[in-house]
């Protein structure tokens, strides 16, 4: 650097020894030795450091597990889209992972500046520098793995004084805000399980096939559109709120920081509804959990352990899924072990033909595991629900409080909760048919499901008329009034002959017992003579 008299500083010729030195560097490169040269850089290196009297914080996209994105980096990128993008001159924009949103991020190599402040007040602003760059690997060797001939990381620098402000507040808020980001801009998902699930060597997450596949989550229920009882539906609001905002009470109590809910009744009451509505209330992922593709309890622990935090897994017909009395195993390993190599009706098995068996290896032990085991504490944060037609088919252990904390049954649509699908449907909060409709819905059973089929205003008759739909749903009920009572006559009409039947019979026994001992005694006194 060239100082004037003046003071002012003059940059030409350093500019010009710079680019002369620039141009020279290639020429003398080819003079120098290999030695030498590495010696130079090294020296030069160091020389550096020591004057200088900033220091650098790398944190590189991979860590240590070169299949996962460490988490520190991506939520430095979250922090820095959010917080410091503006600042930026040079931007990237690319589509997120759900293919909808965009996302603006810095570029390499652009500088971003930001500043902080201590939280306890004192000191002033401290500025630093960050600096998002890539190290490309010139190795030929072509890797599998994300990120291997590409190392993105992001340099830190800020000024030695300020090095324990940096390391003990800074980054740890930046990670948490960065994190707050992403959880803020995520796009929900919904999970299923993979039939191959289970299979170690394409388990792992990020680089490959993992043991969940999903698609966005994009289910429209909520609570207002849910259609129940407004009692019921507050106390289950208030116990999701508690639940979420319990993470101390939890780990106070010594307990896993989850909660399983067990939805009964019969079909077409809003079970799977009622989980969209919470997974849209608490804003969850859902992890919906086909139990007839786990081939084993080892699988279902791994895809336990496969789930994030701030997740509802679910089980939809718990009855149906899978024979869970227990006894099941040992009856099945008894015939297994007198028949081989034959299946359930006796059939030869053909070459490369499973065992019906094998579909499902999973028991109630390991379902009892799975929920509330060990295993379960991994990660906090979950909601576990199963859902049921029948719940006095389950097992009183799978569904013991602590296992499934909160039983809701949803019922037949009463007025209460038609009041809400019709306002939702028809925009109707008032109708001089209500009062018919209450008391028909008072005496028949009629599933929400059905309720909102017929206010559904579909037909051109029915188009925007909320008079024409719930002339409708009066007709339906009426009809399936008159069906109930026509089943009822009937059930009573074949108990009343199934009773008479069976008291024939019983008079027949007794008549025919009566002649048999007449009998047998006339043979005995014919004997005796
Ligand atoms: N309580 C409800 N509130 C609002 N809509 C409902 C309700 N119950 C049912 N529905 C409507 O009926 C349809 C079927 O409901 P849903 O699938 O939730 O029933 P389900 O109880 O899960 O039935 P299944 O036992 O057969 O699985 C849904 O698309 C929803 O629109
Ligand atoms: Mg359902």
């Amino acid at each position: 650097m060239y100082l004037a008299m003046d003071g002012v500083v003059k940059w030409g010729p350093v500019w010009s020894a710079l680019a002369s030195f620039v141009f020279l560097l290639p020429v003398l490169n080819n003079y120098i030795p290999a030695g030498l040269r590495q010696w130079l850089a090294t020296f030069a290196e160091r020389l550096t450091t020591y004057l200088s009297p900033y220091l650098h914080v790398t944190i590189s996209e991979y860590g240590h597990e070169r299949f996962q994105r460490s988490d520190l980096y991506l939520a430095v990128e979250a922090y820095l889209s959010h917080a410091c993008a503006r600042r930026a001159r040079k931007l990237r924009a690319e589509l997120g992972k759900d293919a909808k949103t965009l996302q603006v991020t810095v570029d390499d190599y652009q500088e971003v500046t930001d500043s902080f402040s201590s939280s306890s007040g004192a000191g002033d602003d401290v500025t630093l520098w960050w600096y998002p760059s890539k190290k490309v690997n010139r190795s030929n060797v072509i890797s599998i793995f994300p990120g291997h001939d590409e190392h993105r990381f992001y340099r830190l620098v800020f000024h030695r004084r300020h090095r324990d402000l940096v390391i003990d507040e800074y980054l740890p808020f930046v990670l948490a805000e960065g994190r707050a980001v992403t959880v803020r801009n995520r796009q929900r998902r919904l999970f299923t399980n993979n039939a191959s699930n289970g299979s170690s060597s394409n388990s792992y997450r990020g680089g490959g096939k993992g043991v969940w596949s999903h698609v966005p989550f994009e289910h429209p229920a909520t609570f207002d559109t849910l259609a129940m009882d407004p009692d019921e539906k507050e106390a289950i609001i208030d116990d999701l709120t508690a639940f979420r905002e319990s993470k101390e009470y939890y780990a106070k109590v010594g307990k896993a920081w989850k909660r399983g809910y067990l939805l009964y009744g019969p079909p077409g009451t809003g079970k799977s509804t009622m989980i969209a509505a919470i997974a849209n209330f608490l804003d969850y992922d859902v992890y919906d959990l086909e139990l007839t593709a786990v081939k084993s309890n080892t699988d279902l622990r791994k895809l336990y352990i496969e789930t994030t935090g701030k997740s509802i897994i679910v089980i939809e017909d718990i009855d149906c899924s899978i024979d869970l009395t227990g006894k099941r195993n040992k009856t099945d390993d008894k015939k297994k072990s007198s028949n081989v190599g034959k299946d359930d009706d006796d059939k030869v098995k053909l070459p490369g033909e499973t065992d019906k068996d094998e579909t499902s290896k999973v028991t109630l032990s390991g379902l009892l595991n799975f929920i509330d085991g060990l295993w379960s504490a991994c990660g906090g944060e979950r909601i576990i629900i199963f859902t049921t037609n029948h719940k006095e088919k389950l097992d009183p252990a799978l569904i013991r409080r602590g296992r499934m904390d909160v039983h809701i049954e949803m019922s037949y649509c009463r007025f209460e909760a038609f009041k809400v699908l019709a306002k939702n449907y028809l925009g109707v909060k008032e109708h001089q048919l209500f009062g018919e409709i209450q008391s028909l819905l008072e005496e028949t059973d009629m599933s929400p499901a059905d309720v909102a089929e017929n206010l559904m205003p579909m037909s051109k008759r029915k188009k925007r008329d909320p008079n024409a739909c719930l002339v409708d749903l009066i007709d339906a009920l009426n009809k399936a009034k008159e069906e109930a009572a026509e089943a009822k006559a009937r059930e009573e009409t074949e108990a009343k002959a199934a009773k008479e039947k069976e008291e024939a019979e019983a008079r027949m026994m007794t008549k025919q017992g009566k002649f048999l001992s007449i009998n047998l005694r006339s043979i005995f006194v014919t004997v005796r003579e």
